[in-house]
Formats: C-alpha cells, structure tokens, sequence
C-alpha cells in the first residue's frame, strides 16, 4: 500500500507521529518526512532511528510556506499537528484557532496545490457536541477540512479523517499520573468516579488511521469502536494490579471537563454507516441549496441515541485490568516497581 511511497506526517514528533513512524518504516515506504516545530524533538528521533528513510522538516502548521517547503514530492498527509492539552485551550483559545483551524486550512491548502493524493486529518472525541476551547477548535477543523474536500476532486487529493479517543498512557494522562501516584504513595486523585472514557491504545489509533487510509470516500469520518471504563474502576484496577491500597481522593470535575465523551453524535448517527469494528460519518453532500429538494423530515432523530462512553461497553474492573496489562507503559513500570522491591 505505501509501496515505494512518501508519507507526510504533520507533528510527526507526537506520540501518534512515532507510533506511526515506527510501524511504517518496517515496510517498503520510499520516505517518512517529519514535519514539527521542535528541533529537539526532532534531532532526539534522528538520533534514536538514525534511519535513512526518515527526513526532518522545522515549520509549523500555522505558517503555509513552511507547510509548503515539506509537500514537495509527497503522495500521502497524515496530518496530525494539533494543540490538544484542553486547559492550555482554555486559556489561549485563539492559539486553539491558529493552530487546529487555520493549520489545517494551511495543511490542505497545500496538499491540494501539490496534488497529494491523500489527506488524513486527525480529529478527537472531544470535537462531538463539544464544551471546551480544544474540543470547539477541533470540531472547526472537521467542518473545515469537510468544506475543503468539496472544492477538490477525489482524484487529485482525498480529504478525510479520523476521530479517536483518549489514547491510554499518553503523556501527560490520567494512567501515568496514577501509576505515578500509586508509586509515590500519594492519594489517587480521582474526579468523578463515574466519569467514563473511552480506552484506544496508540496501535488503534494508527490503526484506525490506516482503516482511513484504505476505506474513506471524501470528506468522511471515520470512527472505531471502542469499550469505555469509569474512572473509579480505573484507579482500583491499578491499585489491583501495583497491589497497593493508596487512598482515593475525589477531587472533582476539573475545567473544561465532560461527564462521558461521544464519539458518533445522535444526528451523525442518522447517516453514519455500521462497518462491524468502525463507524463511517459521511460528509452531508447536499449544497447551499438544498431547499429544493427538501420534502420531507426525518422523524428517526427523535429516536436514535449518540454513541458516548457512557452507553458504548463498559468494562469491569477485571476487564480494565486486562486491557492495561496490555500496555507496554505498564509493563515496563511494573518492572520497575518489582526491581526496587528486590533491591530493598
Ligand atoms: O488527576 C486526575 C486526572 C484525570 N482524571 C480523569 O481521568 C480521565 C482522563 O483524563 P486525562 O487527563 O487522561 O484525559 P482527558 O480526557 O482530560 O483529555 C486528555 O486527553 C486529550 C486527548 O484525548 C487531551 O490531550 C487533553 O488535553 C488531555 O487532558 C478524565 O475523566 C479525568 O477526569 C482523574 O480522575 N484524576
């Protein structure tokens, strides 16, 4: 599929740019082009691969002639650049703006001028019936690179995207700060037990991505399935497999925060199609003038449900424990705990 090919990986520093650096340079890809602000970052992969396949761009998303300077020569676009902390958002939002909508405007802009073939935008839960400024900005860039994929044929450049989940164990997220917190003896700081989340791991993201890749039609989103926890049962299937007792400390919801995510809403449901493991969103192909063909409602949404993290499968405390043993992040600081155990 990437035979002989070049990919395109924007934030390709990212925790999904690597994981998605790593399972392709396993295959005949000609070259991978890293493009990201972070000249350390960058210099840290080069370093580590120290790869022929892999080039280096420095831009930024928000600057279209550095977008540019990287589309020269490239058939794919994984454009995976993006703020996504939701507080740093909720702050700055027009950073939010500059950054997930404008970039995006710039990324496609680009990719149609250079003929890319095909456009992957990645998008988040947090984008469907959105509260926060992260969320708002990424639902903006959806219906952006929805409108762009209407001014370009199929055949020059395929714009589409996916929209995933939290992804378990990323930087920064709730499993390695319990993990964190269970090694340091300190109290698990739980929100709202019953706050639900998805759970992806990063291989279902590039998964999903790939899924996108092979099966998306123009202006498409697609979306994987997935199970969902409470957060409750995700602080005690850690205390469960650390075997320890840390207090749980409920704190609250925090800024910008919902009680369960959704990943199809209820109108998308209307049009979405069911493909077993995947959901496809299509783009609403109707134009600014479909009045004329308007005849009749559809009375289905009064009766159809969004797909959220409260109501997709919801996995139990063993389940949970399951899918984290899974995770490398967990095995590795499982190690870890047992060496200093022996070391005592
Ligand atoms: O101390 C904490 C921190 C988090 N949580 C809970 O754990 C769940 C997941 O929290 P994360 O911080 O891991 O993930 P978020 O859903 O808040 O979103 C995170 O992942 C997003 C990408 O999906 C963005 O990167 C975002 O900025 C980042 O906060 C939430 O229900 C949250 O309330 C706690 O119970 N205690």
């Amino acid at each position: 599929m990437f035979n002989e090919k070049t990919l395109l990986i924007t934030g390709g520093t990212g925790s999904f740019g690597n994981a998605v650096m790593e399972r392709f340079l396993k295959t005949n890809i000609k070259e991978i082009r890293i493009f990201s602000r972070d000249e350390k970052k960058q210099e840290d992969i080069r370093n580590k691969y120290k790869n022929d396949k892999l080039r280096f761009y420095i831009g930024d998303v928000r600057d279209l002639a550095s977008v540019k300077n990287a589309m020269h020569g490239i058939d794919y676009v994984f454009h995976a650049a993006a703020l996504k902390q939701v507080p740093s958002c909720e702050f700055f939002p027009l950073e939010a703006v500059k950054t997930n909508i404008l970039g995006t405007e710039n990324v496609l802009t680009a990719s149609i001028d250079y003929g890319i073939k095909k456009v992957i935008c990645l998008s988040t839960d947090k984008a469907a019936y959105p509260i926060n400024a992260m969320g708002i900005s990424k639902a903006m860039m959806e219906k952006v690179f929805i409108a762009k994929s209407r001014t370009v044929s199929p055949d020059r450049t395929l714009i589409c995207g996916t929209r995933y989940g939290n992804v378990m164990a990323s930087r920064g997220s709730v499993i390695p700060l319990f993990i964190e917190q269970i090694k340091s003896g300190l109290p698990i700081t739980v929100t709202d037990p019953n706050m639900s989340r998805f759970l992806m791991s990063l291989k279902e993201a590039v998964e999903l991505v790939i899924f996108a890749f092979q099966n998306a039609e123009s202006g498409d989103i697609m979306v994987q399935k997935a199970p969902a926890c409470q957060i409750g049962h995700l602080a005690q299937a850690l205390q469960e497999i650390f075997n320890a007792d840390n207090e749980i400390k409920v704190i609250g919801t925090r800024h910008g925060e919902k009680l369960y995510e959704t990943l199809l809403t209820r109108e998308e449901f209307l049009a979405a199609e069911d493909l077993g493991h995947f959901f496809r969103i299509p783009a609403d192909k109707r134009d600014l003038n479909y009045d004329k063909y308007f005849a009749e409602g559809d009375k289905n949404l009064s009766v159809i449900e969004e797909y959220n993290s409260h109501n997709t499968k919801i996995l139990n405390i063993e389940q949970i424990k399951e899918k984290l043993l899974e995770l490398e992040f967990v095995q590795n600081e499982l190690k870890d705990v047992k060496v200093k155990v022996e070391t005592l």
